[in-house]
């Protein structure tokens, strides 16, 4: 399972949890404005926005699997099992496969109003990366300080939503997962007042009961239910400090720990990293399961006019800061 969610304060930030039991091989990766980006079916892109993210490389490309560009556009892809169909190659449109999906709106789009026009010519197909890298099956999230969209590509053809909460999970399909916010209308950060009887003495017994019947399981429509409730009631000061700090609590609410979601005879799957772009500033900060501490890079101190991919290794190992020794 996988959670992606927004947050603006002064600067706009975008991020999600990865959740799976095994990585790929995962790196911070910037591909700068001068690597030439081969696009299966359309050919070459040899300059384009910066863009930097979290990808596995495979033959010098990096496969990303969340990102944002130097112009303010951000998007990841979440697992959309079942669901998710990509098309055979057609005439007349941009064919674009699956793994190509994050580098071709990146590299183009300035915003959401350009990822829309791009999005009318499209065709996400179904050409897999390579043998050992075959197809995922993922639906996305794209975002700018403005709005969001969540594209899903079904058999009955590309899905454009409009995502007005501005957070995505796994399955269902995207409308049913918004539908269900309306069975949790009622939920509230305030107490709650006594509607049920007023001729019984019912007690406000304990802070936090507005939000009872948030659901708290590992589903992926739970946890849309939950980061929603999380992510529009959320608040924090302005500083980078105070944002960033909230933007991993606001994902915080849907965390995985090993144990709780068994996905095969002793396998579980765990939040392996958790991601916060500042997409306004180019930064992209996570953590890890073996690591809570939050690391940075910053895409702006590098050469964005090179030609040649820039990677950083996932800092593991947590650092406990001992006060005493
Ligand atoms: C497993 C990841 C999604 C995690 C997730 O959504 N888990 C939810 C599980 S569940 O539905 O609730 O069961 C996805 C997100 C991005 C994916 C990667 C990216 O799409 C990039 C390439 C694409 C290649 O086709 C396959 C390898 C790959 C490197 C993908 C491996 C894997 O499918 C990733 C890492």
């Amino acid at each position: 399972m996988c959670t992606a969610a927004i947050y603006k304060t002064k600067d706009f930030y975008f991020g999600r949890t990865l959740d799976y039991e095994f990585s790929y091989g995962d790196q911070i990766v910037i591909t700068p404005r001068n690597y030439a980006f081969n696009f299966r079916h359309v050919g070459d892109m040899k300059n384009h926005y910066a863009i930097i993210g979290m990808a596995h490389v495979a033959e010098d490309y990096p496969l990303y699997y969340d990102a944002m560009n130097e112009k303010g556009v951000a998007m990841a892809g979440l697992n959309f099992v079942g669901n998710a169909v990509y098309a055979a190659i057609k005439p007349d449109v941009e064919n674009i496969a699956q793994f190509e999906f994050i580098p071709w709106i990146l590299s183009q789009c300035s915003s959401l109003v350009e990822v829309r026009e791009l999005l009318e010519r499209i065709n996400i197909v179904n050409t897999p990366f390579s043998e050992q890298l075959p197809l995922a099956q993922l639906h996305w999230i794209i975002s700018d300080e403005n709005e969001s969209i969540t594209v899903e590509s079904m058999s009955d053809g590309l899905h454009i939503y409009d995502n007005p909460v501005g957070v995505l999970t796994n399955n269902p399909p995207f409308p049913q997962q918004m539908f269900q916010l309306n069975n949790y209308m009622y939920l509230s950060p305030k107490q709650p007042r006594n509607t049920f009887c007023e001729n019984l003495a019912l007690d406000a017994y304990s802070r936090g009961m507005g939000g009872l019947g948030l659901p708290g399981d590992l589903s992926s429509s739970s946890r849309f239910v939950r980061v929603a409730f999380t992510k529009v009631n959320a608040i924090s000061g302005e500083s980078e400090e105070e944002s960033v700090s909230q933007f991993f609590h606001i994902l915080g609410s849907v965390d995985q720990q090993r144990g709780c979601c068994e996905v095969a005879d002793g396998k579980y799957e765990i939040t392996l990293y958790t991601s916060c772009c500042n997409v306004t500033k180019g930064i992209y900060y996570y953590n890890t399961y073996e690591n809570h501490q939050i690391s940075a890079v910053d895409m702006h101190v590098e050469n964005l006019d090179s030609d040649k991919m820039i990677c950083y290794p996932v800092i593991q190992g947590e650092r406990i800061n001992y006060q005493n020794k």
